[in-house]
């Protein structure tokens, strides 16, 4: 399934190129298999920092169906992702100014319903948009939870990818299943631990996973890439209930340092 999309997906991409974007703009698509992983919490958190280290960065907000980024950094954008999609702003009037300096966000609209969705490949436009708008140094994208065929195109026209999960077991099935999928025409699978007990056990199950890509025969071409552990904090929870930022509100707590490694890893791995 993922296959024909996504090779639909890359010959209209290719159709529909505008000549090669020369763009600083850098993708990375923010998924997750299962649903409440902390993912949009997490992109938040990531955008923060990446802009506290002086870079320009936008928050695409693709969760169809619960926006909930715009809570996140506590703003209410008049118009959403959906205003372009369907025609109606540029690129650029959809792109709202967020408190935090050097943060942009695209919102998402609670409630949408992807059967509404009538074009195909407008994701690929989004991006190219982005890129040629040449603004911003990283463009994150939280996409939805599950696999479904919007967050396939999503995957489907994303260079970097990663993939961010707890220990639960579904959640663990989920990643597997995305790690299958993506083996099939995707390079590298950027994976990320949250909401854990404790710090190594990321690492440990990573490894476990990658075993299990071995065993199973997934690509052997297709890298699994480890990229660190976010632990449980009850700050996290608190801080995002209050609609601010954890990583604002607490620069030097030892998660903010966790995500900050991330950040490290993430800035030597993104193409
Ligand atoms: N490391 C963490 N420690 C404690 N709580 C966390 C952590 N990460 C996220 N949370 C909390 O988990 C809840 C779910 O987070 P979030 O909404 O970001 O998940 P999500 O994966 O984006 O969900 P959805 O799939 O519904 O979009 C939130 O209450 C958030 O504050």
């Amino acid at each position: 399934m993922f296959n024909s999309i996504s090779s639909q997906a890359s010959k209209l991409v290719n159709l529909t190129k505008k000549n090669s974007v020369i763009s600083k703009s850098k993708i990375l698509t923010i998924t997750s298999g299962k649903g409440g992983v902390g993912k949009s919490t997490f992109t938040a958190n990531i955008a923060y920092l990446l802009a506290s280290r002086g870079f320009k960065v936008a928050v695409i907000d693709a969760d169809i169906g619960l926006a909930n980024m715009q809570v996140l950094f506590d703003i209410r954008p008049r118009l959403s992702l959906f205003d372009y999609i369907e025609g109606r702003n540029t690129i650029d009037e959809v792109i709202t100014k967020t408190p935090f300096n050097n943060i942009s966000l695209i919102a998402g609209k609670s409630g949408y319903q992807y059967s509404s969705l009538k074009t195909s490949m407008f994701l690929t436009r989004i991006v190219d948009d982005i890129k040629e708008l040449n603004n911003f140094d990283y463009v994150l994208i939280d996409t939805g939870a599950g696999l479904n065929e919007y967050v396939q195109e999503f995957l489907s026209i994303s260079d970097n990818i990663l993939a961010l999960t707890t220990t639960d077991p579904s959640a663990l099935t989920d990643v597997y299943a995305l790690m299958k999928m993506l083996s099939r025409d995707k390079e590298k699978l950027l994976l990320c631990f949250n909401h854990t007990k404790k710090y190594q056990i990321g690492e440990t199950i990573s490894k476990s996973l990658i075993n299990l890509a071995q065993k199973n025969r997934l690509n052997p071409n297709f890298m699994i890439k480890y990229i660190g552990n976010v632990s449980t904090s009850t700050n996290i929870s608190t801080t995002s209930r209050l609609r601010k930022l954890f990583a604002h509100e607490f620069i030097n707590d030892h998660i903010t340092l966790q995500l900050q490694k991330v950040i490290d890893i993430l800035l030597k791995e993104i193409k």
